[in-house]
């Protein structure tokens, strides 16, 4: 299966063609959330962050989506508690998403797609000292994945979709300051799943904390519609194609748990 095989599955994207060789590649992300296999794990502890708005710097268009980045040279902003054992900087966040509403997410619950899929990216600054150190060591990253939904007009997005058209093209960078990602998380952090897995973009490094909140945050049709105004191309590029269904294909479980910090 593809749990023994050194190689793992690779989604037909234009970001990367056939199989992609990846060390040991039993712990792979993203995977489905199977809520009556998960294991309650009285042991998590609520999720504890602390967010500097300050500490945001640019947005920019990496080809693959769009990341807003935060200054990771001071424990700033930082993640703790939940599964985690030490303490872990954010570096930056950007989400998943479809063509259409119907799909678009990396992770599911019981097979349930949601248009979109956010991540905030934080790495183990108790450990390492910088991100590209931390992305190759088991316990060096921490996503926090939060589900999208299609509804109310998220308020505290639209700062961020309002700087989007600016960086259209991959490679378009502008500044972007006094955003706090905290906007960004459901009223309630404390009920989550969690695993250990990979990045699911290159360089796919199984280096994951997973925290998936199980309350989803609502945006409205048009502000997720801009995110599909975004282009994987650069603007010298003479076929220009829409940044949609940028989300990797699900990966096997391999025998791993879900815990969920409620029952
Ligand atoms: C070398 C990575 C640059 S930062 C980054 C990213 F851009 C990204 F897309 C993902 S993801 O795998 O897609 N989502 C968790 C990451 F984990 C990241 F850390
Ligand atoms: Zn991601």
């Amino acid at each position: 299966t593809a749990c023994s095989s050194k190689y793992v599955l690779s989604q037909v994207h234009p970001m990367w063609q056939g199989p992609l060789a990846v060390p040991g590649g039993d712990r792979q992300s993203p995977v489905d959330i199977v809520v009556r296999a998960s294991v309650f794990d009285s042991e998590l502890k609520p999720l504890v962050n602390n967010y500097d708005p300050d500490t945001c710097q640019q947005i920019w268009n990496n080809g693959y989506s769009f990341l807003v980045e935060y200054d990771d040279t001071t424990d700033k902003s930082t993640l703790k508690g939940g599964p985690l054992q030490d303490k872990f900087r954010l570096c930056q966040f950007h989400f998943h998403w479809g063509e259409s509403n119907a799909w678009g997410s990396e992770h599911t619950v019981d097979r349930k797609l949601f248009p979109a899929e956010l991540h905030l990216v934080h790495w183990n600054s108790d450990k390492y000292s910088l991100f590209e150190e931390a992305v190759m060591e088991d316990n060096g990253l921490a996503v926090i994945g939060v589900f999208l939904k299609v509804g109310k007009r998220h308020e505290g997005l639209q700062k961020l979709v309002d700087a989007l058209p600016a960086i259209r093209h991959k490679d378009s960078v502008v500044e972007f300051n006094r955003f706090d990602p905290a906007c960004l998380l459901p009223s309630n952090t404390d009920d989550y799943w969690t695993y250990h897995g990979s990045l699911t973009t290159p360089p796919l490094t199984e280096s994951v904390t997973w925290i998936i909140m199980k309350q989803h945050i609502e945006v409205s049709h048009d502000q997720l519609a801009v995110f599909r105004s975004l282009l994987f191309t650069s603007a010298e590029e003479d076929v220009q194609k829409s940044m949609v269904n940028n989300f990797r294909v699900q990966q096997p479980l391999c025998g791993r748990t879900v815990r969920s910090s409620f029952s």
